[in-house]
């Protein structure tokens, strides 16, 4: 097991990596030392997978489940409706102040759980058990937690830290492979804003990563978190590094949004809108047309798309202009000065995002 902790002071929390975990009495009972009573939340498709295997581990750490609630599947979920069933078993299950809530799915229902273990009874403690790749690298850390609204992706929401994230890496044998090589964008992220010898790695090691090679995929979960949580340590409320986690999402968003939730998986949307990120960094002069190719072959060779759909330009820049990192009037985009850095411009003018658009739609 790989362990990392991401370093909040009072609010530091262990991220734990590593196959068989959930099985793992010996290698937990630390961890749930002052955990008495949980709630958990599920989905449909999660549930009958992982929830007996759950459920086994809080008896054998003999911690009582108060409350269950299994959720429909799917991003068009992620809303008012659904957030509140949750509120609802938690309260018919007489769940407490102290009573502690899983979240035992993708990011989907991390967000979801996230949001409602900060609102109920105004904070209530939490714990991420992701069985997605992209919730393992990606949405478990960090405590943005959210729902969709109609107008845009995670509109409302909350920063709120879990207390414990444990990434099993057995669960993702059963994971479909169109969400391995979704959750496979955001890994890639990580490389293009900030280590540009995880993208030599992730280059080599990528058939490996596809096949579900469990080392590789040991190694790519780790060296993902390791990058997020050193952001989410230095800057937990985004306001200045940690937006660089935003790279491609401004455009992604909008395709997300404007194509209907769930009609493109989100790390689909943001590989489309990390080649509109480069697109434009090439027009700032920054990447070459050979740095893009080399993006692009990446995706290509994961099977996600290189172009984003056939929407109206004004479409995309409607929607993007709702953006939450949009500041006094001006968007603010994350782009990449080279590949492994990135910045925050807020200076592309509407026909260089346009063209930026165009060209990779
Ligand atoms: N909070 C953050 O920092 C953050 C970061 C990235 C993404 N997100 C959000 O996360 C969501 C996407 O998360 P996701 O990609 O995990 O999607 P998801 O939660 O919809 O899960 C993908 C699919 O896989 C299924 N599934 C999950 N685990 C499985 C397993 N082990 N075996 C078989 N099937 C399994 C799910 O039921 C679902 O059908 C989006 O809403 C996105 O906005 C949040
Ligand atoms: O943790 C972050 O910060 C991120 O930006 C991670 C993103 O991958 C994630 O999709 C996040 O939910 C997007 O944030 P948002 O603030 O644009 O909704
Ligand atoms: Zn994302």
């Amino acid at each position: 097991m790989e362990s990392l902790n991401v370093a909040l002071g009072a609010r530091t929390y262990s991220i734990l990596i590593g196959a068989g975990l959930l099985g793992s009495k010996r290698l937990l009972s630390g961890y749930f030392q002052s955990v008495h009573r949980v709630a958990i939340v599920s989905n449909v498709t999660v549930a009958p997978l992982y929830l007996p295997t759950l459920r086994t581990l809080m008896e054998r750490l003999g911690i009582t489940v108060s409350a269950e609630t299994i959720l429909p599947d799917g991003e068009i979920y992620k809303n008012w409706e659904t957030l509140n069933m949750i509120f609802d078993a938690l309260l018919v299950g007489r769940c407490e102040r102290s009573t502690t809530l899983i979240a035992l799915g993708g990011g989907v229902v991390g967000d979801m759980t996230g949001f409602a273990a900060a609102c109920y009874q105004r904070g209530i403690p939490f714990i991420q058990i992701p069985t997605t790749l992209l919730a393992q690298v990606d949405s478990s850390v960090g405590g943005k937690t959210a729902i969709n609204h109609p107008l845009g992706k995670n509109m409302i929401g909350a920063f709120y830290q879990p207390h414990l994230v444990l990434a099993d890496t057995d669960v993702l044998k059963t994971l479909p492979d169109r969400e391995l090589r979704a959750g496979l964008a955001e890994v890639i992220k990580y490389a293009l804003i900030r280590d540009m010898a995880f993208l030599d790695w992730l280059e080599t090691h990528l058939d490996a990563l596809l096949n579900k090679d469990s080392a590789a995929l040991e190694y790519a979960i780790y060296r993902s978190c390791q990058h997020k949580a050193e952001i989410v340590a230095n800057d937990e409320q985004e306001h200045g590094e940690r937006a660089l986690l935003n790279l491609g999402h401004t455009f992604g968003h909008a395709i997300e949004t404007g194509l209907g939730y769930g009609a493109w998986l989100h790390g689909e949307a943001v590989a489309a809108g990390i080649l509109m990120a480069a697109e434009l960094s090439a027009d700032q002069g920054w990447l070459s047309r050979g740095d893009i190719a080399r993006i692009e072959q990446l995706f290509v060779r994961i099977g996600l798309p290189v172009r984003g759909p056939a929407m109206p330009v004004d479409r995309y820049l409607e929607l993007m202009w709702r953006d939450k990192k949009v500041q006094g009037g001006k968007m603010r985009l994350v782009l990449l000065k080279r590949l492994g850095e990135a910045l925050i411009v807020d200076t592309a003018t509407p026909t260089a995002i346009s063209n930026a658009i165009c060209a990779r739609s």
